[in-house]
């Protein structure tokens, strides 16, 4: 295929117009620079047609296939639900174009390795997955704190991720593969380390927990490097959006996510408060998040997480449901990391 000549000011295809996918809009439009949203795609007609109404110069489509070859675009970024990742994925390849796609790369391991497989037979790599821990101010320092060595062997991480209510459509396996798939992705990217193994035990659910939702569960991952990783998961804590890490170390501990960011003192009692959502928790490393992918897009690279991490995380969370579903430990099998993944 051709090279393809970068424009100064990228022309991005949004798919899903839904909640992240109409945020990104705003954030391509309104919030960094370097791109402007040129199509929008939505199998709901008339989603895509209201957010492209608020965009000088954006056509809707209803199929990304269409899409992409009917508009002018430089660029991808995939916000539908996991399940139709796969297919947007390879219509964005069938065009060579670089792709943000927003976490899951895909919902299971196999999907996931055609997807490498399909990057592969490209000969480079064109996908960033959204994992946006990675671009958060606090975890970005605590990655260069262990960087450092300062404190020691990394010897466990625990995370805590709590959600205000679950959304109605959700599943118990989703706790594990629509949750914890972001401490998947931030243990391997923290520890450097991939995940071998995944336990899951369930307390007796939360009274809070809509109808047969196994709500909350705590997930223990195994490293190859010997450390061990655990994740409090809980949906429906009811008191706000709560996102923290603890590392251990054998000559110290650093944490994030303790929201100590402003602290009142009044009427004798003292506080802070508590974000709602990920929209709120997150902006701002979502805002470094697109803007790191078109500055790379614009320099002709792809960073950030791969492809590789996007299947690395489904099959953990594959790993993860299995052992939900049929009690105890169960194995993460990968294939071998391909020379593309360095
Ligand atoms: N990084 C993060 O913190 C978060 C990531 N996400 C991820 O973002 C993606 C979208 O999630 P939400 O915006 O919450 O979902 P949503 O349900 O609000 O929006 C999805 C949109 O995609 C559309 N859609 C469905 N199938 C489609 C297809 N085949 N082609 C084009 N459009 C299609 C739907 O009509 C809907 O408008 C998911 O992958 C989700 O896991 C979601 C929340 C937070
Ligand atoms: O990715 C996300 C959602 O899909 C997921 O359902 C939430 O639990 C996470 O907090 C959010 O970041």
């Amino acid at each position: 295929m051709a090279e393809r000549a970068i424009p100064a000011t990228l022309r991005v295809a949004v798919i899903g117009t839904g909640r992240m996918g109409a945020d990104h809009v705003r954030r391509i439009q309104s919030v960094i620079s370097g791109a402007r949203v040129s199509a929008v795609v939505d199998v709901d007609a008339e989603r895509a047609k209201a957010v492209a109404a608020r965009v000088d110069g954006c056509t809707a489509y209803t199929d990304p296939v269409v899409a992409l070859a009917a508009a002018d675009v430089d660029a991808v970024l995939v916000a539908s639900p996991g399940p139709a990742h796969e297919a947007a994925l390879l219509a964005a390849f069938a065009h060579d174009l670089p792709v943000l796609c927003e976490k899951p790369l895909t919902p299971d391991a196999a999907s996931a390795l055609r997807v490498l497989e399909a990057e592969q037979a490209l000969g480079h790599r064109r996908v960033q997955v959204g994992f946006m821990r990675r671009y958060d101010a606090e975890y970005v320092k605590l990655k260069a704190l262990l960087e450092t060595g300062q404190l020691g062997r990394p010897l466990m991480l625990h995370n805590r991720h709590r959600n205000v209510a679950s959304p109605p459509f959700f599943t118990s396996s989703m706790l594990i593969s629509d949750s914890v798939a972001h401490e998947v992705d931030a243990t391997r990217w923290l520890l450097g380390h991939e995940i071998t193994a995944v336990t899951v035990l369930r307390p007796t659910p939360s009274v809070n927990a809509p109808d047969a939702l196994l709500d909350p569960q705590f997930v223990v991952l195994e490293t190859d490097g010997g450390a061990l990783s655990d994740v409090e998961i809980f949906v429906n804590c009811g008191f706000g959006y709560q996102v923290q890490a603890e590392v251990v170390c054998e000559r110290g501990t650093a944490r994030v996510g303790d929201g100590h960011g402003l602290v009142t003192h009044m009427a004798g009692r003292w506080g802070g408060t508590i974000a709602q959502d990920f929209t709120e928790r997150f902006a701002d490393a979502y805002d470094r998040e697109i803007q790191a992918w078109v500055d790379a897009t614009r320099r002709g690279e792809v960073t950030g997480p791969s492809t590789w991490d996007g299947y690395a995380a489904a099959a953990v969370c594959e790993a993860g449901v299995r052992a939900l579903e049929e009690g105890g430990r169960a194995e993460v099998a990968l294939v071998e990391r391909p020379a593309l993944y360095g």
